[in-house]
């Protein structure tokens, strides 16, 4: 029988959608607290117990500490009561973890658990690899990752994750502390693999959103979900991930559920785009972060240099930094010579 801990100290570092709502469902077992870098917004969220910004409608549990104070958001785990099994989550953008790392720098942190989603742009690295470039291989690290819109998470609906660690003692720390209500989480030692999955649908959800705008029917959308599944295994073997993990719920459940929901931002920016609008605009009125667009010119920029072939990637890249046309691009896509499917 799974031994699941209550009570133990959580520090969620970053006040997004993501972060609140992990920060909501932990709260509930947990004592949790949950830093943003914005003293007005986190007062503001403090005043309306809600996170207006970034998650509004879904109250606070009165459990959950809200703070903008960098200093006791790492003591609530790094000066933990001795017994205790403190979790640091990072719940930033991937361009915002590098300098989240550096601030956590030469820190007693217990551990650190990340639940972005993405290549970082500029160095091609993927988020454990900031991680041990910015605090080295002493502190345990892991990636938290699955299909998991924040607004159903906030809500307590069920879902799966799945944690990936090559530190055991933390993977199992992860699931004991995560794992229970209607969370489950499995766990899993392919990092590459769990997080090129993360990172890749998110490009993959812009071109069905594009697909979807323009009217090109249930067909294409579920060609785009295969093929852009191929597209992620062979990335991420070629990085050095396991083909299995992509059939995972970091893989394929990720994929289907940021392809197909609306509640995607990356889904909505497709959408946006199939309608001729800007870019910038698009971005602008999101009022988020959408993973894909930097994502789709680190792995374009990544694909090329590894000799991988990553025909939707490149055509959402096109779209978003080259100014072509969607239509053309579907165009493009559809003229491409056939070829084995498996090869
Ligand atoms: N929203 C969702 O349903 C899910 C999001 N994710 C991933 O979680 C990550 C965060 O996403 P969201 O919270 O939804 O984004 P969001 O756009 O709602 O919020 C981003 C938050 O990160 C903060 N931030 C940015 N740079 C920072 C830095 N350097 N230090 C501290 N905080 C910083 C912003 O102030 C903001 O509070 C992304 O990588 C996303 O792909 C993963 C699973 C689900
Ligand atoms: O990663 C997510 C769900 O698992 C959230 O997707 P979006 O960032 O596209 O909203």
């Amino acid at each position: 029988m799974h031994e699941t801990q209550t009570n133990q100290p959580i520090t969620v570092l970053g006040a997004g959608a993501w972060g609140t709502a992990v920060a909501i469902a932990l709260a509930a077992r947990h004592e949790v607290l949950l830093w943003g870098r914005n003293p007005e917004q986190m007062a503001a969220t403090e005043a309306a117990r809600d996170n207006v910004t970034y998650l509004p409608g879904h109250p606070l549990p009165p459990a959950l500490q809200v703070s903008a104070d960098f200093e006791a958001a790492i003591a609530h785990v790094a000066q933990a009561a001795p017994g205790t099994t403190p979790l640091l989550i990072a719940a930033c953008p991937v361009a915002g973890l590098r300098p989240l790392l550096e601030q956590l720098k030469g820190r007693n942190i217990p551990n650190i658990v990340w639940l972005c989603k993405g290549f970082e742009y500029g160095t091609g690295l993927l988020p454990h690899q900031v991680v041990r470039e910015v605090l080295g291989d002493t502190v345990a690290g892991a990636a938290l990752s699955g299909p998991s819109f924040a607004q159903e998470v906030a809500r307590g609906l069920p879902c799966g994750l799945t944690v990936a660690s090559n530190d055991a003692e933390l993977r199992e720390r992860v699931v004991s502390l995560v794992h229970g209500g209607s969370v489950r989480v499995y766990a899993c030692d392919d990092m590459v693999g769990v997080e090129v999955g993360g990172a890749v649908k998110n490009i993959l959800a812009i071109a069905t959103g594009a697909a979807d705008g323009l009217g090109l029917g249930l067909n294409a959308r579920a060609a785009l979900i295969t093929r852009g599944l191929a597209e992620i295994t062979r990335l991420g073997v070629t990085l050095g991930a396991q083909p299995s993990t992509f059939m995972g719920l970091t893989g394929m459940g990720d994929l289907i559920l940021t392809c197909t929901g609306d509640l995607s931002r990356n889904r909505r920016v497709g959408l946006a785009l199939a309608q001729g609008k800007q870019l910038d605009a698009i971005v602008n009125e999101l009022g988020h972060v959408a993973e894909g667009v930097p994502c789709a010119k680190a792995v374009r920029e990544l694909a090329a240099k590894l000799g991988v072939d990553m025909p939707i990637t490149n055509a959402v890249a096109g779209v978003l930094f080259d100014g072509e046309s969607v239509q053309e691009t579907v165009d493009r896509l559809l003229a491409r010579d056939p070829r084995n499917e498996l090869a």
